[in-house]
């Protein structure tokens, strides 16, 4: 999720942090006939890297950054810059399933790829898809059906009987949720009616909406996080290792079309309508709004009806779903590398409700970035009770013109963050008044573009206290004993305002003991810990001080760099830029981090109590990498992020799946057979985890990396 204090570049595994794509990205884009083409090129590279870094977070991680219909729009413009400029597009996300497979769990290949589907929320884009096919085969009846907002999975039964089933991963190969699976009520462990021998089916596992509202309550009464929508439910749960707790979920799963079919003489259903059918007929659930239509305009027609009762379904649905009916032909128009051309999905508009604005409040992050939030009369918004929602910067508010009291039509639309899309019903003259003085400390405000930030630095208590949790978290000096419950109780208690009072604890001992909670024993671990910590590598002090965009990585070449803090501290912005993976933009962020007078103080009474360490530098560190690509598959002898990770850190580039430019296919122990085949194809150079080290070890790397790295 985002939060005010942005990203760090640690956490980032496809782009840079300084892409404009990531974070509340701005979709205003200037029309492609009065660009350049080197800035479409450019702009095109940093739609490919954000994209992908959408993709990560959204399929892999199931915690996307940005709204679906932000995507889509991202999307949607790297298309249209690709074929405006006509631009190379091997290995854009443009031509691929967006997927990608998980560490945790089994990979299956897929008896035919799972692939994606076209789509637009208008009219117009359909027809086209329509003017299109029938340009290409002739007259076609359509079948339409809703598009549930679900997770894809592959089903495969032998001889009637259930096998396994799959997700859709990279749509190539997915992650095995056999067992998940199998919990499910709406799937048969053993198939009715006339099964073929062999039976691969595609489906959407989903959370019916009833129960995922009563599933989200049980959670926040457990003092749980819980799921901002039912597809982020149902995801979350598909990959869940425990299989009990997958079964107490409330999932279900609607069928919808034939992967692979074998059964001797008989051949698979000639058309989609009768697939739909003779699934019905083995037991399998199928959605009863499916509706065979003559023409597109039905189909258009379908889509405006079912959008109207989209609030009667107890099922979350994003659009409709339109495929030529006859199979025969949607041979004939067979599929791209990300999605088949005999399927065109039409999608709803976002979804909005509209409720009042009780307040505004402003949050402080880390870096002091003020982030106002409007508190709302509680409102559902597809299942989902919204009562906070962002508005963004104080920007946002001036171009909404909202203020307390107004009616506002907020926005969701599988969206992480509700965010207020228009005022409705104005019910006051000015917008709301952005401070101009910090609510927390009272320090002055400073406007960088649309956004606004405290000055206190680390003497504003909202920012101090962030850093103090910051500096102990694991991200930091790992502190143990110092989570950021106790931070904020230490700080409620007057006993810790500054990241330095952490070392003036052991003067207040016994007041520490008295608190809540605590006792002796605890308060004295604690103390260890804090006097464990005063000689931190600099890797690790930097990292600690949470310097905007500097995470472990950027802070361990920060380190190897400049070799002391004192160097890093007086470096200038030029010389900052030199460091591996730092721009301009980071560079300028640290200078200013540290040219902050109220930061410097901080840091110098920290001093009194911390000795980093110095570095070794390393000429060229973080560089040795720079230029190549690696694709892992099957098991490594360390968890495969790590290795992603060390290939990052080191200026090389891990992605999750085949693409045109991969330089090396690093094979685990079992690597798959069809990875293999494919990998030649592409011209991607497998080699075994021993030549991967041998690799590194020409690099002066270590594989596999030692423990304490991290
Ligand atoms: N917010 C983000 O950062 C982010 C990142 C990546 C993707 N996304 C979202 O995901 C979407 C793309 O995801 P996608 O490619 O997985 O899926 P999709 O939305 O493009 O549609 C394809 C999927 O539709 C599903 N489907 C549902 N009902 C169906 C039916 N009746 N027949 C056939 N298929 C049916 C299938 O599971 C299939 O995988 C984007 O539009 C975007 O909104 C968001
Ligand atoms: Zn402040």
């Amino acid at each position: 999720m985002t939060d005010a204090a942005g990203l760090d570049a640690e956490e980032l595994r496809f782009a840079d942090p300084d892409n404009p794509y990531l974070v509340e990205p701005d979709t205003d884009f200037a029309p492609v006939d009065s660009l350049p083409s080197e800035a479409a090129a450019e702009e095109a590279a940093l739609l490919r890297a954000a994209v992908r870094e959408h993709d990560f977070r959204y399929y892999a991680e199931n915690e996307p950054l940005i709204a679906d219909r932000t995507y889509d729009a991202l999307f949607a413009r790297l298309e249209e810059l690709e074929e405006a400029f006509d631009l190379n597009v091997d290995g854009s996300p443009t031509q691929q399933v967006g997927g990608t497979t998980l560490d945790e769990l089994r990979t299956v290949e897929h008896v035919r790829p799972m692939l994606s589907i076209d789509q637009s929320g208008e009219a117009e884009d359909v027809r086209d898809f329509d003017a299109r096919v029938r340009g290409e085969v002739g007259d076609v009846e359509y079948v339409c059906e809703p598009k549930f907002d679900g997770l894809s999975v592959e089903l495969v039964y032998e001889d009637g009987v259930y096998e396994r089933a799959a997700t859709r991963g990279d749509g190539r190969e997915g992650d095995d949720v056999t067992e998940q699976v199998r919990t499910i009520p709406s799937v048969p462990h053993r198939l009715g009616g006339d099964p073929p021998a062999f039976l691969a089916i595609r489906g959407e596992v989903h959370i019916p909406r009833d129960a995922f509202q009563r599933h989200n309550r049980e959670r926040v009464e457990r003092g749980e996080e819980p799921f901002a929508n039912p597809r982020n439910a149902a995801a979350g749960t598909l990959r869940q290792l425990d299989i009990e707790a997958v079964a107490r979920r409330p999932l279900d799963c609607y069928c919808y079309d034939i992967l692979g079919w074998e059964d001797g003489g008989r051949d698979a259903p000639a058309t989609q309508w009768e697939e739909l059918s003779i699934l019905a007929d083995f037991g399998l659930k199928t959605n009863e709004r499916a509706e065979l239509v003559d023409d597109i305009e039905e189909a258009i027609e379908y889509r405006d009806r079912l959008m109207a009762e989209r609030e009667e379904l107890n099922y979350e649905i994003d659009g409709v779903v339109v495929k030529v009916n006859d199979v025969a032909k949607c041979e004939q128009l067979g599929t791209t590398s990300r999605s088949s051309r005999w399927t065109f999905a039409y999608k709803f508009p976002a979804r909005a409700e509209v409720t009042r604005v009780e307040d505004v409040v402003v949050q402080v992050g880390r870096t002091g970035r003020l982030t106002p939030v409007a508190l709302l009369d509680p409102v559902d918004v597809g299942g989902v009770t919204v009562s906070r929602a962002t508005l963004h910067n104080p920007d946002e508010i001036e171009s909404l013109g909202v203020n307390v009291g107004d009616v506002v039509r907020v926005k969701r639309a599988g969206d992480v963050i509700p965010q207020v899309a228009e005022v409705v019903e104005s019910n006051s003259d000015e917008p709301y008044p952005f401070p101009d003085t910090c609510p927390v400390c009272g320090s002055e405000v400073e406007r960088d573009g649309p956004l606004a930030y405290c000055t206190g630095g680390l003497t504003c208590e909202a920012q101090a206290e962030r850093a103090v949790q910051h500096y102990a978290s694991r991200g930091g000096l790992d502190i143990e004993g110092l989570g950021e419950e106790s931070v904020e109780q230490l700080r409620e208690a007057g006993l810790v305002e500054s990241l330095p009072d952490l070392y003036r604890l052991p003067d207040r001992r016994e007041e520490l003991a008295s608190l809540e909670g605590w006792g002796e024993t605890s308060a004295d671990n604690l103390l260890a810990e804090i006097e464990a910590s005063r000689e931190p590598p600099l890797a690790e002090f930097l990292a600690a001080l949470g310097i905007p965009s500097v995470g472990g990585a950027t802070a361990r070449n920060l380190a190897q760099h400049f070799g002391s803090l004192d160097a890093v501290r007086t470096a200038g912005e030029d010389e900052l830029a030199e460091v591996a993976d730092i721009g301009p933009t980071v560079a300028r962020t640290v200078r200013e981090f540290f040219a902050n007078e109220e930061n410097a103080a901080v840091i110098d009474e920290l001093l009194e109590f911390v000795t980093p360490q110095e570095a070794e530098t390393v000429d060229g560190a973080g560089d040795e990498l720079a230029g190549l690509t690696f694709v892992f598959t099957g098991a490594l002898s360390v968890p495969r992020s790590e290795a992603e990770e060390l290939v990052q850190r080191h200026g090389g580039n891990a992605t999750g799946s085949v693409s045109g430019n991969t330089d090396y296919l690093v094979a685990g122990e079992d690597p798959g057979a069809s990875k293999r085949d494919d990998a030649d194809a592409n011209e991607v150079l497998v080699v075994e985890e021993d030549e991967f080290a041998a690799l590194l070890a020409e690099r002066g790397l270590e594989w596999p990396p030692e423990d304490d790295e991290e």
